[in-house]
């Protein structure tokens, strides 16, 4: 049995994890901690894997206390930045354990994994590509991290293909266009009855490609969260992203 303790365990996320971890065979839950409540609880002794979903602004602290501590972890919360990856990079040269591992998810949903692996072959073929995020109205960043991801996604091929700047005319803008993410307008809508939601628009001259995902439902984060559980303790150091862990 894999031990698996949750921190943010009173959030939507992290309530769902501490119930995945529970009804899965191969995991027991250890323990579910929350705000206010000292990360220095988790021990390799009593944990194997911590799941950290919290707030963006405190992820970066937890993640060093609970490298720290030993134990390998598996994020989704939002907010990391180029910096705050080294960080983590820097804590687990240092960490107790030589093949320590922590794992970084922008999504942990299989659809929002697709949109993103799909979003990098299209782009190449298309002059414009724009992002659209849609998310419940309790979201405290936008835009999403998975908005944030794709849009690099989406760079980062049109680049390789040596891709011109997306067209744009644009000569006033009260911030109707988005943010500009890597080159890429990402635009963050939030919406009472949305949970988490993306669109990838990529056009041509008279053609459009919609690349979309629904998460409907928090559940639909919970196996690859399980995915991570398993897979987190084979690759030591910092892993991005569930694609990782898939044969795409
Ligand atoms: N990677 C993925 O697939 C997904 C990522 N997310 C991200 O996960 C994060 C959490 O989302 P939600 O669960 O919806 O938020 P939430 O607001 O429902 O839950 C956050 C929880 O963290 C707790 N918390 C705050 N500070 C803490 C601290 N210092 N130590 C321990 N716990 C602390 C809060 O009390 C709360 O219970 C967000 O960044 C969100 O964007 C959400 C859904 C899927
Ligand atoms: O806060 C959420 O709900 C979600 N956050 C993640 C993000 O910012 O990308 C993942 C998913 O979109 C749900």
């Amino acid at each position: 049995m894999i031990k698996v303790s949750v921190v943010g365990a009173k959030g939507r996320m992290g309530g769902n994890v501490v119930n995945a971890v529970t009804d899965a065979d191969d995991t027991e839950l250890a323990l579910a901690l929350d705000a206010g409540d000292d990360l220095t609880r988790i021990t390799p002794d009593n944990t194997d894997v911590v799941v950290e979903f919290t707030v963006p602004s405190v992820s970066l602290d937890n993640v060093l206390t609970l490298i720290g501590q030993g134990v390998d972890v598996v994020v989704g919360t939002t907010g990391w930045t180029d910096e705050k990856l080294d960080q983590v990079r820097a804590a687990l040269a240092a960490a107790p354990r030589k093949d320590q591992a922590v794992f970084i998810a922008p999504n942990f949903a299989i659809s929002a994994v697709l949109t993103d692996y799909f979003a990098g072959i299209a782009a190449k073929y298309f002059e414009s590509a724009e992002v659209v995020e849609m998310h419940h109205p309790n979201k405290v960043d936008a835009p999403s991290g998975t908005a944030i991801h794709t849009a690099h996604t989406i760079a980062e091929a049109r680049k390789a293909a040596g891709l011109a700047p997306v067209p744009d005319a644009t000569e006033t803008d009260g911030g109707s266009r988005g943010q500009v993410v890597d080159g890429i307008h990402v635009h963050a809508v939030r919406l009472r009855g949305l949970n988490a939601h993306e669109e990838v628009l990529l056009g041509n001259p008279g053609e459009q490609l919609v690349i979309r995902s629904d998460c409907f439902d928090r559940g639909s984060f919970m196996p690859g969260v399980l995915l991570a559980v398993r897979n987190v303790g084979s690759h030591p150091g910092l892993t991005i992203g569930l694609d990782n862990f898939l044969s795409l």
